[in-house]
């Protein structure tokens, strides 16, 4: 039988590739940073082609496709996840290391239909290595397959995760508070990528046990998700609970034993969720 989605899979795969190669020539060239929510919340005009040249091509193949992108959200576009077919964009996921070409940069683009993923491909465009996912059909990367680690004990373990650009204090003390926690379990790494998505593709790889973090954003997570489902890994809340990828939590990890081990330690909080309305404006 067919593959109802092979074709828009097929594009998304060739889209990344293109728009990797995007991303390196911009890192020859001048990279004017922009910035959003705050001074270390950056953006660059190669973010924003990036998006629109996903979105259009898109669009022209499947007009009646709906999307979610970083900087179209930025730009006051709703964050609204409904059954219509939609594209999550992320189109540099890692743009601070993009900014300071440091090597991991990744263009992620996930799809749902019905509210599920049905296929993800992150291209992480320094390392040349295309992760790709098709709900039910496993991960691959480059189109090896990719299994997530067998350690159960959490103490044998590499754990990777991201303090991202919320500098409240309140919020940053318990982001510190539950690194060291995790730290003092002990685990033998803490690891940084700068990038959830590739956090995530090295949990599907088998290269870290697991990647938390409070503050992500749904095109951060939303093609990653199922690629380290997709590899044997699993998904939660930083509470314990079902993964809701517009809350701005989320635990990747190879195993559930693992995952509730981080759970016991994160001090958890929550912060605006992608899909809260824009304040009414009242025209009196
Ligand atoms: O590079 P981005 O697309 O903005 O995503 C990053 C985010 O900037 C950073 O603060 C962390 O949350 C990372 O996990 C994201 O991938
Ligand atoms: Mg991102
Ligand atoms: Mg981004």
């Amino acid at each position: 039988m067919s593959d109802l989605w092979q074709n828009a899979m097929d594009h998304a795969v060739a889209i990344a590739r293109k728009s990797g190669e995007l991303v390196r020539e911009a890192l020859r060239d001048d990279r004017k940073v922009m910035t959003k929510s705050s001074s270390i919340d950056l953006v660059t005009k190669t973010d924003q082609k990036v998006e629109q040249l996903i979105i259009q091509s898109v669009r022209e193949k499947f007009p009646s496709h709906r999307f979610i992108g970083e900087e179209s959200v930025a730009a006051g576009e709703t964050c609204d996840l409904t059954d219509t077919p939609t594209w999550i964009i992320d189109p540099i996921d890692g743009t601070t290391n993009f900014v300071h070409a440091f090597p991991f940069v990744a263009v992620s683009i996930g799809f749902y239909v019905n509210k599920q993923s049905e296929f993800a491909v992150v291209f992480s465009c320094l390392e040349d290595k295309m992760f790709t996912a098709r709900r039910g059909g496993g991960a691959f990367c480059n189109g090896e397959p990719l299994q997530v680690s067998d350690q159960e004990d959490v103490r044998q373990s590499i754990i990777a995760t991201e303090f991202g650009s919320n500098r409240d204090v309140e919020a940053v003390d318990k982001i510190f508070s539950s690194l060291r926690n995790i730290l003092c379990l002990p685990v033998q790494g803490v690891r940084s990528a700068g990038t959830a998505a590739i956090n995530m593709c090295l949990v599907a790889s088998g290269c870290v046990e697991a990647y938390y973090e409070i503050g992500v954003h749904v095109w951060d997570v939303a093609a990653a998700s199922l690629i380290v489902s997709e590899a044997g890994g699993v998904l939660m809340d930083v509470d314990g609970g079902a993964v809701d990828l517009m809350s701005r939590r989320i635990i990747a990890a190879n195993n559930r034993t693992i995952a509730e081990n981080l759970v016991k330690e994160i001090e958890s909080f929550s912060p605006t969720r992608d899909d809260t309305p824009p304040p009414q404006v009242n025209h009196y």
